[in-house]
């Protein structure tokens, strides 16, 4: 594989973990996950910018991005199973890794928001890899790669988001 085709197929390989950490932002709002309860230093668990239905509707999307992959290129899968079950874990990774940061954010007094450079882009990727990697996984150069992209990728997105008037800050 030339490294363009080996950059793309790891974009391939990664959407799904996008679309789940994207798809928040317009279709999460309601409950937050942590009930708006707190943790034992007074500061919220989560916050009020992690909700149940942009967790559960970011995996959906995320998981049904897998199976329109597998219509697209069968061959990159083994099986419909496994691109369902890859997209679902990728998905479900992110989105974990997303409540990780949130955790993180709250417990060093970090607003809604605010921004965390590094966390806010990395920790979503690095968790989605990681939930991932029994079922498939991508070459060491690869995620090196997409460690590097994805926080251009991620701000650029961002950015577009603010413009549109999805989200109320640039990051
Ligand atoms: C079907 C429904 C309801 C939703 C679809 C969701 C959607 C629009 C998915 C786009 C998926 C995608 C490929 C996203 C880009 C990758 C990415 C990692 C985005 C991270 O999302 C950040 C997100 C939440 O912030 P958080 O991490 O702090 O929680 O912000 C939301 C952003 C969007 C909803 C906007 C999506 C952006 C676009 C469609 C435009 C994307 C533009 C680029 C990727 C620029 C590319 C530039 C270069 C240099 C390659
Ligand atoms: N599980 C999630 C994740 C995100 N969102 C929505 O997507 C927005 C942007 O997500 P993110 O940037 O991850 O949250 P922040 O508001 O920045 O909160 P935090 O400081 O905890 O990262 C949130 O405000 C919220 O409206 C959601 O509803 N449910
Ligand atoms: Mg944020």
């Amino acid at each position: 594989m030339g490294w363009l085709s080996s950059l793309l197929w790891a974009f391939w390989y990664i959407l799904p973990a996008y679309f789940a950490n994207a798809s928040p932002v317009l279709v999460g709002g309601g409950r937050p996950i942590d009930g708006g309860r707190k943790w034992r230093d007074g500061k919220r668990i989560l916050g009020d910018g992690k909700t149940w239905r942009g967790f559960i509707g970011g995996v959906l999307i995320g998981t049904v991005v897998g199976i329109l992959q597998y219509v697209l290129t069968p061959s990159f899968y083994g099986s419909l199973g496994e691109a369902v079950l890859l997209a679902f874990l990728l998905s479900f990774g992110a989105l974990v890794g997303d409540l990780v940061g949130s955790f993180i954010k709250r417990r060093f007094d970090l607003p809604r928001g605010y921004p965390a450079v590094g966390l806010d882009q990395l920790g979503f990727l690095i968790s989605a890899m990681a939930f991932a990697y029994p079922v498939k996984t991508i070459s060491s150069g690869q995620m090196l790669a997409l460690l590097i992209l994805t926080p251009l990728i991620h701000w650029s997105a961002n950015y577009f988001a603010y413009k549109m008037g999805w989200k109320s800050v640039p990051w």
